[in-house]
């Protein structure tokens, strides 16, 4: 059986959380803000090293802290399903020192409150709308190093916009959760031609 690898999305309002996504799974981008309302949930499977997988890619609106513990999580329809996640990206905008601040927090109340006495979730920053990094807040190595060294997360920047690195972050994910050398086959798999090792598409 193929597991299916939850994956929560989350960051401040307007960072691209949606924008990775569709570009992720759609090839598609829009300059149009359309703020998200309620989390939303997408189910493709992904191949990654000749394996299939099953995601479930939770893009959830902007919520005002993570929840400490599954009453408050399931109190607010926002907020459900993030708690189980198996593995978290928090985005922000490279262009907005506040949406920095609201990962950094998020990422304290993660590790604060799930991972304690659990095996550790993985958690990847990104630093979106790189294509903008003109207007660049904090020098990329200060974040790089924070968030390596000291938080022990994957760093990754990318542009939603132009697609690039986007795949490269979900292919990082899903090694990060144990997915690079998974013995599972999936028979859709024969249908997959040009595959390459270290590769992730979606199908
Ligand atoms: N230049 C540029 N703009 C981007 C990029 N990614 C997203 N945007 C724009 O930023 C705005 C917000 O994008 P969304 O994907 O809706 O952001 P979000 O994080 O889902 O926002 P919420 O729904 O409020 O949670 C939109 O106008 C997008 O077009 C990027 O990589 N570069």
């Amino acid at each position: 059986m193929v597991m299916t690898i939850k994956i929560a999305i989350l960051g401040a309002r307007g960072v691209g959380k949606t924008a990775i996504v569709r570009q992720f799974l759609y090839n598609e981008f829009s300059e149009t803000y359309v703020p998200t309302k309620k989390r939303r949930v997408y189910l493709p499977a992904a191949v990654l090293n000749e394996h299939v997988h099953n995601l479930q890619i939770m893009d959830f609106p902007s919520i005002p802290s993570f929840p400490v513990n599954t009453f408050q999580e399931w109190a607010n329809a926002c907020c459900r399903g993030v708690r189980s996640a198996h593995a978290y990206i928090l985005v922000y905008d490279i262009c907005c020192f506040d949406s920095f601040e609201y990962i950094k927090t998020i990422r304290q109340q993660i590790v604060e409150t799930r991972l304690m006495g659990t095996t550790e979730t993985p958690i990847i920053i990104v630093g979106n709308k790189r294509d903008l990094q003109r207007n660049r807040v904090i020098p990329r190595r200060n974040v790089s190093n924070l968030v390596k060294k000291n938080w022990k997360c994957g760093y990754i920047e990318c542009s939603a916009k132009y697609n690039w690195h986007v795949l490269l972050l979900f292919s990082e994910l899903l090694k990060s959760v144990g997915c690079g050398h998974c013995k599972h086959v999936h028979t859709t798999i024969r249908f997959q031609g040009a595959l390459r090792r270290d590769r992730c598409s979606i199908m």
